[in-house]
């Protein structure tokens, strides 16, 4: 297996900057406001400060790095749509017609979408082909991928970062596409989560009662099947994972290695950000998470990676749309530190 790059990568991620964040904290306390009275607002000064090492980064060139798969378990029946929306949404995604390109542009990100596993052919000047293999295989019969193959989508995500920060982006969101990716990020809850099935598995594009019933079902014979180690996150992202959640797994880190401040979207990010917690812990104070999602086992989700949402929209969206509407948090906790002011140039009495 070929893992030295993301050996190295994962060596490289440094603590963030406490002084940074200290200096942040005394601007803030220093504001013509009580202190802490913007919430989050500061904590996210506060963490981008520490990410950075800068009191005020500029971190106007942004851009949403949407990862896209394709997933062998939809033969069983678990999404309310079929396989070929998901090549179809990587050329809606290409034409700047899908739900995350208008809110990228509204947030002046670019919107980047790599071919990690998609089951189609698929070829435009625009699209990042990292392609692993086509497709995962249907996990309620083997493995979804090898080990390697996990590998290799992960260092994919590793690489289009590196190359985006060559490029002049500071700021990254995380993004995916891929039918049947809730079932995949169902079974990594159960198993590296410790959620009850019945937790993790939720409504995904919109099935019914019913067919959550069935799609509990799956995962449990995905894991019978797999038997995958809870201790080895990467044996189980191959096992029951999924090519564009490996993928994302490698953006977080990346992004991580290089002090940049990364927006986590909904269930499905937030499951490979579960998979970047476990192989590189160092990776998770460098994420900053988005929304709260409708899809259930969201809240619990977070919880296990040790993010907290900013804001609750129910969204159920996935593509980085939550995280990319965050940009505007990030952009107004920026203009807070730098346009605020003192208590001492505007003459105000403290407590
Ligand atoms: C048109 C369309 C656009 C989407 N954009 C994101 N997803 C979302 O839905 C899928 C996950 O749900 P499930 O596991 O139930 O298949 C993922 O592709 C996710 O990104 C979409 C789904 C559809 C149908
Ligand atoms: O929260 C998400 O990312 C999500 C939920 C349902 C379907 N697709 C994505």
């Amino acid at each position: 297996m070929n893992d030295r790059k993301l050996m190295t990568t994962i060596e490289s991620i440094r603590m963030p900057d406490r002084e940074a964040m200290d200096a942040a904290e005394r601007h803030l306390n220093s504001l013509t406001k009580p202190p802490g009275s913007l919430g989050k607002l500061e904590a996210i000064a506060r963490q981008t400060a520490g990410i950075t090492g800068e009191l005020v980064p500029d971190l106007s060139a942004r851009a949403v790095i949407v990862m896209a798969g394709d997933h062998g378990v939809c033969e069983e029946g678990v999404s309310a749509f079929p396989s070929e929306v998901t090549p179809q949404m990587v050329h809606n995604f290409l034409a700047g017609g899908a739900a995350v390109n208008v809110l990228a542009r509204q947030a002046n990100a670019g919107v980047f979408c790599v071919d990690v596993g998609v089951n189609a052919e698929l070829a435009h000047p625009k699209l990042i082909s990292r392609k692993v293999r086509f497709g995962t295989a249907n996990m309620t019969r083997e493995p979804a991928m090898k080990r390697e193959e996990a590998v290799a989508a992960i260092t994919a995500g590793i690489e289009t970062v590196e190359q985006l920060y060559s490029e002049g982006y500071r700021m990254f969101a995380t993004g995916e596409m891929g039918i049947g990716n809730t079932t995949a990020s169902a079974a990594l809850c159960t198993v590296l989560a410790d959620m009850p099935i019945e937790e993790a598995v939720g409504l995904g594009t919109g099935i019914d009662e019913g067919r959550r019933q069935h799609k509990i079902q799956v995962v449990e014979r995905a894991l019978a099947v797999n038997r995958p180690d809870a201790a080895d996150a990467i044996d189980t992202l191959a096992k029951v994972g999924g090519l564009e959640i490996a993928g994302l797994a490698g953006v977080l880190i990346g992004a991580a290695s290089l002090s940049c401040p990364v927006i986590v979207d909904g269930f499905i990010s937030t499951a490979a950000a579960l998979i970047a917690s476990k192989i590189a812990p160092q990776s998770v104070p460098y994420m900053l998470g988005s929304h709260l999602s409708h899809e259930q086992g969201h809240r619990q989700l977070l919880q296990a990676v040790g993010l907290s949402p900013i804001i609750h929209m129910d969204m159920r969206l996935g593509e980085g749309t939550g995280a990319v509407l965050c940009f505007h948090f990030v952009d107004a906790a920026l203009l807070i530190m730098q346009e605020m002011a003192t208590f001492e140039s505007a003459g105000v009495s403290q407590a």
